[in-house]
């Protein structure tokens, strides 16, 4: 079997099994490429549900009025998502009108709703006119005693008939569970969801949930995943590689608690696996404007280390990487700041800074100097900075007052001869 044509679906994969590593075993039997396969297949090809508009609403900040929530659904889906959560319309009335606002807009990305799993609130879904229910409940132990009290025999049986229902007004249906996937795959569900919940889960764990998953559904398979121990990205990743197809996302991560997989980490992450098939998709450039509408609308910053947008993201400051960067930007960088409309700077005014940086500001401030000269004024700018740290001014300031003094040789030199 080719690795392309084992990439096309999941029904090569073996029967199903509640052990991951026999699953893997046996998958390893059907083809010693598929995970390969897989791999290529899944990374290659994800789509976001982003869920700012849902998760995102969980957030303790969060409070988004009419005209915010479509400024945000809007902007989301020019940048290119596949899909935008809405919370559930039966939590209040405006959330219900907001909801059919935007169904009524016409975005190119579908619009989504998550409810519980009762019939009430799927027809109340349905009948905003979403393109798709996300039906979610309980099945831990936790959930099933503290939460709704329900059995998996009344889990499954409820299951059935809310999918059956949304499934008969013609709308896209995600069911969202641990143990019950098997029950509502034959019901026809066109996703199932993964969610760690509470952010427990490390990559190798979800690699193997996601695997045996893979192995037992034929639909495509959606994860959500809770950044508690800052894992968040990578376990979207990891479930990317064992097969699944949907990754869940809100922007700047907001959502319960500490929230989720935030949409620019996310791409950062697959721009490096996949770097055409984001670009083709994602209009990147838009990502910095995105994040400032949510950061300003929910009132937080953009955090400095965040990954693209961060104020220092593509800042270099040691000699020994600025010189090294100014050669040829990918010795230090894997991702190019161009492709999100970003740009990179070269930090020159500390005393980590090494000689080829001081060089590089020297032509950018169209000043010219000998390479002996600019080692020797690398040494002043050290100085200082060893005194009390430098703004750009500063360093800026001890060129121009060097070169200068530079001139003033030359000319006293001019005169003597
Ligand atoms: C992990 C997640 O993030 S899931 C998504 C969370 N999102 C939300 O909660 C949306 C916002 N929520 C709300 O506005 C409200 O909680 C509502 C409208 C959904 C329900 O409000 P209320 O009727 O006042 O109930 P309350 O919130 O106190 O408790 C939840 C009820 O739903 C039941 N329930 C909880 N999860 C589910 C589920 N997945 N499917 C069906 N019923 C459920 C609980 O047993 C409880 O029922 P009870 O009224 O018999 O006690
Ligand atoms: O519907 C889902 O899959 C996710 C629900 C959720 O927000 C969570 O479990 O954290
Ligand atoms: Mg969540």
């Amino acid at each position: 079997m080719s690795i392309g044509a084992a990439t096309n679906g999941t029904t090569g994969l073996p029967v199903p099994s509640h052990n991951a590593h026999a699953t893997a075993t046996a998958t390893a039997t059907t083809s010693p490429y598929q995970h390969i396969a897989d791999f290529i297949s899944n990374v290659g090809k994800f789509k976001i549900i982003e869920s700012t508009l849902r998760e995102g609403e969980q957030f303790a900040n969060a409070f988004f009025d009419t005209e915010t929530k479509i400024k945000i659904a809007t902007a989301l889906s020019e940048f290119g998502v596949d899909y935008i959560e809405l919370t559930s319309p039966c939590a209040s009335p405006a959330s219900r009108a907001d909801c059919e606002a935007i169904c009524k807009l016409g975005l190119k990305a579908k619009i989504l709703t998550h409810t519980r799993c009762t019939l009430e609130d799927a027809k109340i879904a349905c009948d905003c006119g979403v393109d798709g229910v996300d039906v979610v409940i309980g099945t831990s132990s936790f959930l099933r005693e503290h939460s709704h009290g329900k059995d998996m025999a009344a889990i499954t049986k409820q299951a059935l008939e809310v999918v059956n229902y949304i499934k008969s007004r013609g709308v896209e249906v995600r069911f969202s569970s641990e143990d019950s996937f098997r029950a509502v795959d034959n019901a026809g569900v066109h996703r199932v969801g993964i969610a760690d919940t509470v952010g427990c889960a490390s990559p190798r764990q979800v690699y193997d949930l996601v695997r045996t998953l893979r192995g037992v559904v034929k639909c495509d398979i959606e994860c959500h995943f809770h950044d508690d121990t800052s894992c968040a990205v990578a376990n979207a990743y990891s479930a990317l590689e064992a097969g699944a197809t949907h990754i869940d996302t809100s922007v700047l991560g907001i959502g319960e608690r500490n929230g989720i997989a935030p949409l620019g980490a996310f791409l950062a992450r697959m721009i490096v696996a996949a770097p055409e098939y984001v670009k083709r998709k994602y209009d990147l450039h838009r990502l910095k404007d995105i994040e400032n509408i949510v950061a300003e609308a929910v009132h937080i910053n953009v955090p400095f280390n965040n990954p693209v947008t961060g104020f220092c993201a593509f800042t270099h400051k040691a000699g020994i990487h600025s010189k090294a960067i100014l050669n040829s930007p990918s010795t230090y960088e894997i991702i190019n700041p161009e492709d999100f409309g970003m740009s990179r700077y070269v930090h020159f005014a500390h005393r980590l800074t090494g000689w080829n940086s001081i060089k590089s500001r020297v032509e950018q401030l169209g000043l010219h100097m000998t390479d002996a000269q600019v080692k020797l004024l690398t040494t002043k700018i050290k100085a200082m900075a060893d005194v009390r740290p430098l703004a750009i001014d500063d360093a800026d300031s001890i060129i121009r007052a060097f070169h200068l003094d530079l001139q003033e040789r030359d000319t006293v030199e001019t005169w003597k001869n």
